[in-house]
């Protein structure tokens, strides 16, 4: 743990493969054949470890020590906080996904503004060496490649996104989006199991404070991260969602995450290939009374259009 308090923003990394579409484990199973002590393995690398683990039909999700993994037959997420060495993974992941026949075709990495910078170790000295250390790390398939730093009114928040495809990487399919909410100065903590009663809760508490939890319902997840310490009070709320789902349930699920925390800033981004995700941020927003204070816009190659956007409570400007 750094000595400054500890890095609440997490790190995210999410990696796309393809397989022959004709072999039936590669659709049906693919990544999650990855056997136990192989995941174990990558997750020494990153500097951390599974505390509790769930799956489903669809995918399997894992509570880190540092956060969050998911494992689906194409596609992992991994999301990591503190002081956690995330990009260090990428080699040993393409290398295992090689093994079973699978080729990395799309990767997305993204995070917010370190609260203590300086302690974060290489290769996350700065987003430009971590640019750097992904392309080093990434096969040249993957072609499409843009990094960029999304602003927003204070620079405490900004969004870091890399992004790259290879040509036949439209890895994101038609309608589904990714929100990723990241919330300060946290007010309370309360109702974390009302923000989507259907889901399968796989939590865990740590000593002497600190809680994460996966929600599993279906084909998507969710998560949730607190870190409640005075002065560095941070939590993480992240989801995947389809614009075929009903509007107001987007808007019904960010209200509810919002309100567990009432935290006095809060910014939301969301990587879609579809406009009406992002107008319903703010439509969630401003009934908790929080005005948008900044709004940035970046389209990326295949894997859509991100939108950040930074809301602060009315009584703080
Ligand atoms: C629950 S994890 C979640 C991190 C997540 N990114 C966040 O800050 O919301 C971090 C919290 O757990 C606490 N914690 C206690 N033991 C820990 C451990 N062994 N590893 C990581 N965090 C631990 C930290 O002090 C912090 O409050």
């Amino acid at each position: 743990m750094a000595v400054s308090g500890f890095e609440g923003f997490e790190k995210r990394l999410e990696l796309h493969f393809f397989g022959d579409d004709n072999d039936p484990t590669v659709t049906t199973m693919g990544l999650r054949l990855l056997d136990f002590e192989s995941l174990e393995n990558v997750l020494r690398v990153v500097q951390c470890t599974v505390v509790s683990a769930v799956g489903n039909h669809f995918f399997d999700a894992y509570v880190l020590s540092e956060s969050s993994l998911f494992v689906y037959p194409t596609k992992i997420i991994i999301k990591t906080c503190g002081t956690t060495q995330l990009l260090k993974s990428i080699r040993p992941l393409i290398h295992l996904a090689k093994n079973l026949g699978l080729t990395i075709c799309g990767c997305r990495y993204t995070r917010g503004t370190f609260i203590f910078p300086k302690s974060q170790p290489f290769p996350h000295i700065n987003f430009k060496q971590e640019v750097i250390y992904i392309e080093e790390n990434l096969p040249n398939n993957l072609c499409f490649r843009k990094a960029s730093v999304m602003p927003s009114k204070n620079p405490s928040y900004s969004w870091h996104v890399f992004s790259s495809a290879s040509d036949n990487g439209a890895h994101f399919s038609d309608g589904e989006f990714t929100v990723e909410v990241c919330m300060t100065e946290l007010d309370r903590l309360t109702g974390i199991g009302n923000i989507n009663p259907r889901a399968l809760i796989c939590d865990f508490v740590f000593d002497p404070c600190g809680y994460s939890m996966n929600g599993v319902d279906g084909d998507r997840y969710s998560t949730i991260h607190v870190t409640p310490e005075d002065g560095f009070s941070y939590a993480s709320f992240e989801y995947v969602g389809s614009v075929y789902d009903d509007q107001d349930d987007i808007v019904e699920t960010l209200k509810k995450a919002v309100q567990v925390f009432k935290p006095a800033t809060v910014s939301v981004s969301t990587t879609s290939h579809r406009r009406e995700v992002w107008t319903r941020v703010a439509h969630a927003m401003e009934p908790l009374g929080l005005k948008c204070r900044s709004f940035a816009m970046d389209e990326f190659p295949t894997a859509g259009t991100v939108v950040f956007q930074t809301f602060t409570a009315a009584r703080r400007k």
